[in-house]
């Protein structure tokens, strides 16, 4: 279940960024208003060159018919859905987890429930996950608490034979998809040789600080792991490539990720320092929304619930939607 600390802590934290116009200096990269991200130590160029365009089947993505959703239409706004996966089962024994592919507890299945009616009045197009099994569960059990009712269908290209195997051949059914793409990119950091070891053990065997240091700085890696910086680069360039060309292009995107993977894309959004950073947590199974408007992204904190009017308020497009997932459900329901 979320608690009310857990949202307190990820909202006051954003009383902490700095101004939209900031710049990065002090760890190697700098942020302009246009929302470039460079690195010094590592180019960007070389940062494009890791990641790929995801290739998928775009009819997934087309408009519904039943519901002349605003969310479809070419717009220069969109809303964008950061969610945390719910507790895990490593989580639960406090054991470092990384790129270790473990499921959800069942309260962890609860949280990614609860995220769900959260955001069930929220348009959702497309969804991003990382390739682990607890983003892509908390990214499901989200999806079938949403009042649209479509149906969250994972693509997969990992070849060319598993792309034809899963093809759809019904346009009504394909309108009545959310396309969910999942890319390695925003899987958790990855944890070096800290994976499977207790947090708590490894506190006492080298130290609260040093274990500190490791979970939580900007560019130290913890033993043959990735540190945030490392795992920026992948996240955030596939986040630029991938992500914003459809945020761009008006599409409702909901991204369900990790701790660290989502702590440098939130990092990137809110041009947060290296400093600031460390200092960001964010709870298992707490969506956090952003409105994505003329190019900026405009942090909304984490709606409260299905029926919360303050959400709504944030655009007429939102409102507009969630009006016509009432009058439509008045129309089943009479
Ligand atoms: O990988 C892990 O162990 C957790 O998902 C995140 O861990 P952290 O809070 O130590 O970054």
């Amino acid at each position: 279940m979320a608690t009310a600390t857990s949202h307190q802590s990820v909202v006051s934290f954003a009383s902490l960024r700095s101004s939209p116009s900031s710049t990065i200096s002090q760890c190697g990269f700098k942020i302009d208003s246009s929302l470039s991200f460079t690195s010094k130590k590592t180019n960007f160029c070389k940062i494009k060159a890791i990641t790929s365009s995801v290739s998928y089947d775009n009819t997934l993505l087309s408009p519904s018919k039943t519901i002349p959703d605003n969310s479809q239409k070419k717009s220069n706004e969109a809303a964008l859905i950061l969610i945390r996966h719910g507790e895990s089962l490593w989580n639960e024994k406090n054991l470092f987890t990384g790129c270790v592919d473990v499921p959800l507890t069942e309260k962890g299945v609860e949280e990614a429930i609860e995220a769900g009616k959260r955001i069930s009045n929220i348009p959702v197009d497309v969804i991003f996950t990382s390739s682990l099994i607890r983003a892509q569960m908390t990214a499901m059990l989200a999806m079938i608490q949403h009042r649209r009712k479509k149906v969250p269908i994972i693509l997969h290209d990992e070849s060319e034979q598993a792309k034809t195997w899963s093809q759809v051949f019904s346009d009504e059914t394909k309108n009545q998809s959310i396309p969910v793409i999942p890319a390695w990119q925003l899987n958790e950091r990855m944890y070096g040789e800290l994976q499977g070891l207790n947090k708590q053990e490894t506190a006492e065997r080298y130290g609260k600080e040093q274990v500190h240091e490791w979970r939580r700085s900007y560019d130290i890696p913890p033993p043959k792991g990735e540190s945030l910086e490392m795992c920026a680069e992948r996240a955030v360039a596939y986040f630029q490539d991938n992500i914003e060309p459809k945020l761009a292009a008006g599409k409702n995107v909901m991204i369900a990720a990790h701790g660290n993977s989502l702590r440098s894309i939130i990092m990137y959004l809110d041009k947060l320092t290296c400093q600031e950073v460390i200092s960001l947590e964010l709870s298992t199974g707490i969506p956090l929304l952003y409105i994505f408007k003329e190019g900026k992204f405009m942090k909304r904190g984490s709606p409260v619930g299905p029926t919360e009017a303050g959400v709504y308020a944030y655009t007429k497009r939102l409102a507009q939607y969630r009006q016509k997932l009432e009058e439509d459900s008045e129309v089943i329901c009479a």
